[in-house]
């Protein structure tokens, strides 16, 4: 049999932590970028010992580690979308916005505090993070907690989303999507957009689901998927809210904490 070698497949990088679940992180932005057949490529900042229960341990790869991984990618393959989670420490997030003139596209989901509020990176790593990696993004995705941190507003109501995203979009990047999976009620699920000119709010329907690990991890890597394609920002944000729904519609019952979203199954309902 002849290959059919395809050379204009779209190339997305994600820059993030390993998740030994599965649930999260590297793991599951390959698994979003596949689902929307885009090549994935990775740079690996940390390993983490971690489950649908909690982390339990972290280790760190040196930042001339995560640098080289970028350079290797980038000096060869070319990619048209990168994204960032777990960045975890200072001198990752320096080396990584050093790099960012490589990336015609920057999806930053400022990993810091976790759905339940425990904050995952240190206050150094958050100084770096807002002075020098937030102003690059094209758009930044921050939960409720990391809104609140970067807004410094308590953030309950869908005004208050709305002022938080107004005020995170003064750190520089294009937009500001604060999502709603960690808000209470209706609001749950809820995210709001803001370009500087425009605001929308994203509703999508609020699945009823324990099941929600790696969510946010899955809607920046379907944000970096759909730009790497070619769709416009907003499109892209929007088509990428669409499919974590589905996802959370297919969520697994894995483990006994948080499981995944399915990010494969969304195609039982492609197949009909
Ligand atoms: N129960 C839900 N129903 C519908 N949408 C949800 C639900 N939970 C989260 N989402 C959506 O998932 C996306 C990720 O938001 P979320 O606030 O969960 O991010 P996060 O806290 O960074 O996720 P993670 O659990 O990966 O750390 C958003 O679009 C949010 O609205
Ligand atoms: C590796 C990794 N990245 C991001 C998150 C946030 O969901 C997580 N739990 N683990």
């Amino acid at each position: 049999m002849t290959s059919t070698s395809l050379s204009s497949i779209p190339v997305a990088l994600t820059i993030a932590g390993s998740d030994s679940g599965g649930g999260a992180g590297i793991q599951a932005d390959l698994r979003t970028f596949a689902f929307h057949l885009v090549h994935g490529t990775s740079a690996i900042t940390c390993v983490t010992a971690q489950n649908t229960l909690g982390v339990t341990r972290v280790d760190a790869l040196p930042a001339e580690s995560v640098v080289a991984q970028i350079q290797a990618v980038t000096g060869d393959i070319g990619v048209q979308a990168a994204k960032t989670g777990m960045l975890l420490n200072r001198d990752i997030i320096l080396a990584v916005a050093e790099q960012a003139s490589c990336f015609p596209n920057l999806v930053v989901d400022p990993v810091m505090v976790s759905r339940t509020g425990v904050q995952l990176i240190d206050d150094a790593a958050i100084a770096a993070l807002k002075a020098k990696l937030l102003p690059l993004a094209t758009i930044l995705t921050p939960n409720r907690y990391e809104a609140q941190i970067l807004s410094g507003l308590d953030i309950s109501t869908l005004e208050e989303m709305q002022r938080a995203a107004q005020r995170i979009h003064q750190f520089g990047s294009k937009a500001v999507l604060v999502k709603g999976g960690g808000m209470a009620g209706a609001l749950r699920g809820v995210d709001v957009w803001f370009d500087g000119a425009h605001e929308h709010t994203l509703t999508g329907q609020t699945v009823d689901t324990s099941n929600t690990h790696g969510t946010g991890c899955t809607l920046s890597a379907a944000i970096a998927a759909n730009l790497a394609i070619g769709k416009d920002l907003l499109t892209a944000t929007q088509h990428a809210k669409e499919y974590v729904t589905t996802a959370l519609g297919y969520s697994l019952n894995l483990g006994n904490g948080q499981g995944p979203v399915g990010h494969f199954f969304p195609l039982l309902q492609r197949q009909g």
